[in-house]
């Protein structure tokens, strides 16, 4: 059941990065649900395009592979939105993703593929998206998922540096194109019951436990409850708000347990 009105994205278009999956494709699921027109991209065709075709069920959706990290690969993604729709009112930054170690272990390819992927793909995606529909429209909005690391994130340093890095630029575009009326804005989810969290194996599995034990309302977050804040966001309904960043952790970004994360790998 849905709080929001069932045509909020009538007409709309949307795109979803790494909406094959997870989070993005419950974001891409709501976005369909409320009437709008969705194209979902990430990596890997065969999953993306079973995706897309579980999702066209519930409207038009259509599929590109891309890498984010490749901005041809993304000008791409923009010409098939341009060929099936014309046109692009919202997009979902939501691909991304990181592997749990200790910074001092990181090493250049790790750090660079994560740096890559999380803050400069998403500033390729935002960029190209802008220029090539939201600028011309003079009308877009972009919602970005980041992660909880306003204290700094142990154990995940280069995805706290680019999730900050990406933070920031939000609050630079979201100041910069206000006068094309496009707004700018993340989500940062704390730890959201995903596929996301299916690719850690010990010790964080146990630690995800712990986390919930931490966590002030007893539990971790659902899909459905970041997509509910994308929806928000990426609707008029917030039309006043841009530059911010809607934390939806059940409190972690005041009350969380940095010790667990510091000594998570026992050195
Ligand atoms: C504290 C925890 C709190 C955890 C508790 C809190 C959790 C909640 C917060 C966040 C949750 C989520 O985001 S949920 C998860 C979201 N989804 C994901 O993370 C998807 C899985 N991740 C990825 O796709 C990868 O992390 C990412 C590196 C970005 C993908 O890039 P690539 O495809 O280019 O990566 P690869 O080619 O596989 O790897 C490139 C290099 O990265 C390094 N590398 C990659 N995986 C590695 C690994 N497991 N361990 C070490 N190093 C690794 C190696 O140097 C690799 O080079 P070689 O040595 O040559 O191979
Ligand atoms: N689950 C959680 O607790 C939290 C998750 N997040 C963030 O939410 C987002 C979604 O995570 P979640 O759904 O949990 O995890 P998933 O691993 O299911 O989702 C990640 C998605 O991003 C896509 N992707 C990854 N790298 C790229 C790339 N270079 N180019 C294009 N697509 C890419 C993946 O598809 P493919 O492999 O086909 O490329 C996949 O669909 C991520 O940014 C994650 O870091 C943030 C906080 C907490």
């Amino acid at each position: 059941m849905s709080y929001y009105a069932p045509d909020l994205f009538k007409d709309k278009v949307a795109l979803v990065t790494g909406g094959r999956s997870g989070i993005g494709y419950a974001i891409a699921e709501t976005l369909l649900q409320h009437g709008a027109k969705v194209c979902i991209c990430s990596r890997k065709e065969e999953p993306l395009a079973e995706a897309a075709r579980t999702l066209s069920k519930l409207g038009t959706c259509v599929y590109r592979p891309c890498d984010i990290r490749k901005s041809e690969e993304v000008e791409a993604v923009a010409d098939l939105i341009q060929e099936e729709f014309g046109r692009l009112d919202v997009l979902v930054n939501n691909a991304g993703g990181q592997f749990p170690s200790l910074a001092r272990h990181i090493n250049d390819k790790g750090w660079n593929a994560v740096i890559n992927t999380n803050l400069n793909g998403t500033f390729y995606v935002s960029r190209v998206m802008a220029e090539r529909f939201f600028i011309p429209q003079q009308a877009g909005n972009i919602v970005t998922i980041i992660v909880n690391m306003a204290s700094g994130f142990p154990g995940m340093a280069h995805t706290g540096a680019a999730r900050a890095g990406v933070e920031n630029l939000t609050k630079s575009i979201a100041q910069e194109w206000a006068r094309f009326n496009i707004r700018a804005n993340c989500v940062a989810p704390g730890t959201i019951i995903s596929s996301g969290l299916d690719t850690y194996a010990e010790p964080v599995r146990q630690l995800l436990d712990q986390l919930k034990e931490d966590n002030l309302m007893q539990r971790h977050g659902t899909m459905e409850e970041v997509a509910n804040a994308v929806l928000f966001l990426a609707s008029p309904l917030s039309s006043y708000t841009s530059g911010i960043t809607l934390q939806v952790d059940g409190l972690d970004h005041l009350h969380a347990n940095r010790m667990r994360l510091v000594n998570l790998f026992n050195e």
